[in-house]
């Protein structure tokens, strides 16, 4: 049966479209779910996508983790089921407790947007099976409050309970923690990370189809489920 894999829409997300064309890709079915939703309709996992969501007022991802659709994200990834945040989803999933750690205003200050490599060190998680651990994949990244921030303590369990699921390779571009790129819930079910995969899935619209792998991950960690 093909999965069903929710995409989710805030006012003011932007980047819904690619993230469901990469579930369709990776050949699940996605299913739209707006942010004022009050169940989940059914679906296996859920991608909460990049953008602005609420225009990034007072803090970004700070309002979109009081839609009412978040508060059923919040219960069925307490029952495992697999949620990746992308970007401003990351942003919500930390605002929303599910992942630790916050994400803040880039060293520099600038919106930073470029082509991004990144090491894969975590293929443990329901998003990242499909890579060898040690890879490295290049993605866009656009974001100017990307700067991952988390208390030593943290930052120690994250490393040790191998949760650390992206670093940035070569130069760390906004000051981010020991270079950290994305982090996994302590079940690896829920991921969120700041670059886009979902805009890396096809060669031709480029830079790669390295971020086609997130996706297909999911779907082998339905199967096995
Ligand atoms: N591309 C995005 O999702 C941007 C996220 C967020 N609005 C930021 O600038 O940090």
């Amino acid at each position: 049966m093909t999965a069903r894999i929710g995409v989710i829409t805030f006012p003011g997300t932007l980047d819904d479209v690619d993230a469901a064309r990469a579930v369709n890709l990776a050949g699940a079915e996605a299913v739209s779910l707006w942010h004022g939703d009050a169940d989940l309709k059914g679906v296996d996992a859920v991608v909460v996508p990049g953008g602005f969501s609420y225009g990034d007022y007072l803090r970004a991802g700070a309002i979109a983790r009081f839609a009412p659709v978040m508060g059923e994200v919040v219960e069925a990834a307490k029952g495992g089921l697999p949620v990746l945040g992308i970007c401003n989803g990351f942003q919500v999933l930390c605002e929303a407790g599910l992942l630790p750690g916050a994400l803040t205003r880039n060293q520099g200050l600038h919106f930073i947007c470029r082509d991004q490599w990144l090491k894969v060190e975590a293929n443990s998680t329901a998003w990242s099976s499909r890579y060898e651990a040690g890879a490295e994949i290049l993605v866009p990244l656009k974001s100017g409050e990307g700067r991952f921030q988390a208390s030593e303590q943290v930052l120690d369990e994250l490393e040790g309970e191998g949760r650390v699921v992206f670093r940035y390779a070569g130069d760390n571009p906004n000051g981010s923690q020991r270079g950290i790129a994305g982090i996994a819930s302590a079940n690896g079910r829920v991921v969120g990370l700041m670059p886009h995969p979902e805009h890396a899935t096809e060669a031709l619209t480029g830079p790669s189809d390295d971020g086609l792998g997130l996706f297909l991950s999911v779907l082998d960690s339905l199967v096995s489920a």
